[in-house]
């Protein structure tokens, strides 16, 4: 069966290439999710794409990921700043994580340096732009896979 991958992006995520570009560039969510599907073609991988404003809805997902998907990556947006609820949904269902943002956070207010999922993610990417997205499919097609170890080493 081919490795499936869930990408979430959480609130305000779906602004993006209009929002604040300055901050987050000006390629779109839509953009993002298309190279993705590209991306995953040419890795033999399916990706499924899904973004929610609201906690409960992406908590909804995480839970029903589980036994579905060999790995998550997942944009927060500013849940990860305050979402104990994603974090117990990812630890709940023991499906390995990949945290993205679009931007440096630790570049940025003092606030943002926190998040409630790093410390238990398998890797956390930032800074990278929607370039950010590229990478962590590539990591997780090589890295996050069912009974064949999650192990980067
Ligand atoms: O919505 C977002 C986007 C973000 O996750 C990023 O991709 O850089 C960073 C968060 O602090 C912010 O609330």
């Amino acid at each position: 069966m081919a490795q499936k991958i869930l990408l979430i992006n959480g609130p305000n995520l779906n602004l993006l290439g209009t929002r604040e570009p300055q901050i987050y560039g000006s390629t779109t969510l839509n953009d993002v999710v298309k190279q993705a599907k590209i991306q995953a073609a040419e890795l033999s991988i399916q990706v499924e794409a899904f973004q929610s404003n609201h906690e409960g809805a992406i908590v909804d997902k995480i839970q029903a990921a589980r036994g579905e998907v060999d790995g998550i990556i997942i944009n927060p947006g500013a849940f990860t700043h305050t979402s104990v609820a994603i974090r117990d949904a990812l630890l709940g269902v023991g499906i390995p994580f990949v945290e993205i943002h679009v931007s440096n956070v630790h570049a940025r207010e003092q606030w943002r340096r926190h998040s409630y999922l790093s410390d238990k993610a398998q890797a956390v990417i930032c800074g990278l732009g929607v370039f950010g997205y590229t990478a962590a499919i590539e990591f997780a097609a090589k890295h996050m896979k069912v009974n064949a170890g999650t192990s980067k080493l």
